[in-house]
């Protein structure tokens, strides 16, 4: 495997570290969501949380100037009455101004990250990250966290506003009658605090462990509502199975939340008797003193609602800064998908991987070429040696899992070659700028897409600047042979090939097609791109009748003709013309040559033809073939 592919590739998903990067990338991701809104949200909270020690202390002033009694000035306890009011009033305006601003910046966010994380995906070039479950936990959690955790540190920054002023404030107070109680209660709040962030800890780490469990639950989730799923799932009675499965998945992982959350409630109740001792010790002693004459009953009350005040606020203050150090722990994973290196070696060790592709001249060139989808698995292509020369048709047999689909994707550079190369007229692939490269390349896969868009979308996406090309289209869709079809739907090309993703439910319900159409519109497709320089054409006519086989042979060698292409297939008719026939075999090219040569060798191509020949012809193949039987020592 190329040394650039990370740790996540797969396997599980690896722990989030505290970073104070992190911390200020999230912040700064808000800024970039919408940097009026964060500013405005900021601003507000700060207000939000100094305006009541401000009311506090007018309030102060009013008891002061009410406490002069008789001396007391009405007008001036009139004004600070109003503007205790006032304060009041704006507190709870500047809190709905807040709540709205939150979510006004909660919503940019949430585009913000789509944007950025779906585009940095869009730059992954190979295939590896998308088959690696760790990599799709990642994603996932990435997405939660870039938008939730901005929230949580704002919360956080408003509380912690908020506690300086209440703390200070009321710490006055507690000193000027008991001043150990400060520190019991300081000692108290962060020893809470201390457990709050291994709380937290622990909290994203079951998050990180029960990504997979979630992502199994979304799975089974999809397939119990999956149009194309439904048959098999109602014939074979897989509703029950896969609900309980859906639901043992989300067992599993609300089991380990559940699990984390008692702990929490566990070290929470132990703090809030903790916090009741010490209330109740500080209690004791000023109420003592108190009998004792050495306080006052006003300073027992002022006491108590101080020590009560500090509490509480520490309280909301340990119990958000866990909520703010959980969401920068996992911001970890959004910063990971962001800075992750390409999967693909970015370049030959003598290139930078962006040299330009020259069209094909000589042809394309395999060396050597050893491949294993995992660094534990087994080799799939095991020093594989091909030449696919400029303007020949290369026909590629083999049984189920020889390596042939493999290849064309190692062709197409959605993985490197673990060993060897794959040489464009003599130029490793890994030096020629990849999106180029693809650029060159026609290809129908055999596990081709059937997009829930229209038809005229369908094809034209085999070249998006020819999207709305309805000539373009068509022409493509007419050696596809699909065509007439297509033009006869309810809306002709414009119909959605779709049942489920109607966005108009009064509109014309969509269509879908049979198995052998969609081959059609996925073939036309990769004919869309008609000045493509190698046409790759994996198992294209699998689905289609005999009929439309033949006829779509016909069109696919006219349009072969004087271009490279490669035609992987079952069906060994289809390949009889090709330039060359390779033969693979458990990763490794055994026979090459034209069909004359090959049969006359009597070697695995002769047998395999001579298998499919006798099932036409109704005769058993080791009695009838005296090609079957020649080859029948070998085997
Ligand atoms: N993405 C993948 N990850 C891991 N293993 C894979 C992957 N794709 C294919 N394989 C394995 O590689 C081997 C070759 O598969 P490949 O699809 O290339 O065979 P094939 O010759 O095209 O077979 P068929 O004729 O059935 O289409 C198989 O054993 C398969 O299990």
């Amino acid at each position: 495997m190329p040394e650039t592919v990370p740790e996540t590739a797969p396997g599980t998903v690896p722990r989030s570290r505290l970073r104070l990067r992190a911390a200020l990338i999230c912040v700064a991701l808000q800024f970039q969501a919408t940097r009026a809104g964060a500013s405005a949200m900021f601003g507000t909270a700060v207000a939000a949380g100094l305006l009541p020690a401000f009311g506090a202390w007018l309030g102060k002033l009013l008891f002061d100037e009410i406490g002069r009694g008789g001396d007391a000035d009405t007008a001036r306890a009139t004004y600070l009455a109003l503007s205790v009011a006032a304060v009041g009033a704006l507190t709870a305006l500047l809190q709905q101004l807040a709540g709205y601003l939150d979510e006004v910046v909660r919503q940019r966010l949430v585009v913000a990250v789509e944007d950025r994380l779906f585009a940095r995906v869009n730059e992954f070039r190979g295939l590896r990250f998308f088959e690696s479950p760790a990599f799709h936990d990642r994603l996932r959690l990435a997405q939660e966290a870039a938008q939730d955790a901005p929230h949580n540190i704002t919360m956080f920054s408003q509380l912690s506003v908020q506690a300086v002023a209440t703390v200070s404030g009321f710490t006055g107070v507690l000193l000027a009658v008991w001043p150990p109680m400060v520190g019991l209660l300081f000692l108290s709040g962060g020893a809470a605090l201390v457990a709050q962030l291994f709380q937290a800890r622990r909290q994203a780490e079951v998050s990180e462990i029960v990504s997979g469990k979630y992502r199994r639950r979304l799975f089974y989730r999809g397939l119990l509502t999956d149009p194309r799923a439904a048959k098999e799932i109602r014939l074979f009675g897989l509703g029950g199975f896969l609900h309980s499965r859906l639901v043992t998945a989300l067992g599993d992982a609300t089991d380990a939340e559940l699990r984390v959350a008692r702990r929490g409630t566990l070290v929470q109740s132990g703090f809030a008797l903790l916090n009741a001792a010490v209330t109740g010790l500080g209690t004791v002693i000023v109420a003592t003193g108190a009998a004792q004459g050495r306080f006052s009953v006003g300073d027992v009350t002022l006491f108590i609602a101080a020590a009560a005040g500090i509490q509480s606020t520490f309280g909301g203050f340990v119990m958000q800064a866990g909520m703010a150090v959980e969401g920068i722990r996992l911001f970890g994973h959004y910063l990971d998908v962001m800075e992750l290196p390409d999967d693909l070696r970015t370049a030959a060790e003598e290139s930078d991987g962006s040299a330009p592709v020259r069209p094909l001249a000589r042809g394309i060139e395999l060396r050597d070429v050893w491949f294993r989808y995992d660094d534990s698995g087994p080799w799939v292509l095991r020093g594989v040696d091909l030449t696919v020369p400029a303007g020949a048709a290369v026909g590629l047999v083999g049984r189920n899992g020889a390596g042939k689909s493999t290849l064309v994707k190692l062709l197409c550079r959605f993985y490197d070659p673990v060993r060897g190369s794959i040489l464009w007229d003599g130029v490793d692939l890994r030096a020629l700028d990849v999106e180029e490269l693809r650029r060159r390349i026609g290809v129908t896969f055999q596990d081709h897409m059937a997009y829930d868009l229209t038809a005229q979308e369908n094809i034209g996406v085999g070249d998006l600047p020819r999207l709305e090309d309805r000539e373009g289209v068509r022409a493509a869709a007419r050696e596809a042979e699909i065509d007439e079809k297509l033009a006869g739907l309810p809306s002709g090309y414009d119909t959605l090939l779709s049942r489920v993703q109607v966005d108009d439910y009064d509109a014309a319900p969509g269509v879908t097609l049979s198995g052998g159409q969609w081959q059609r519109v996925a073939l036309a497709r990769s004919l869309m791109r008609r000045d493509s320089e190698l046409l790759i054409l994996d198992e294209p006519s699998s689905a289609l009748d005999a009929q439309a086989e033949h006829d779509i042979n016909r069109t696919l060698r006219a349009h072969r003709e004087g271009r490279t292409s490669l035609l992987v297939s079952h069906r060994l008719s289809a390949l009889r013309d090709a330039d060359v026939i390779v033969v693979l075999e458990d990763g490794a090219v055994v026979e090459t040559g034209t069909h004359d040569a090959l049969m006359s060798e009597q070697g695995r191509y002769a047998h395999l033809f001579a298998v499919q020949a006798a099932g036409y012809q109704d005769a058993r193949v080791g009695e009838a073939s005296p090609v079957s039987e020649a080859t029948a020592g070998e085997r």
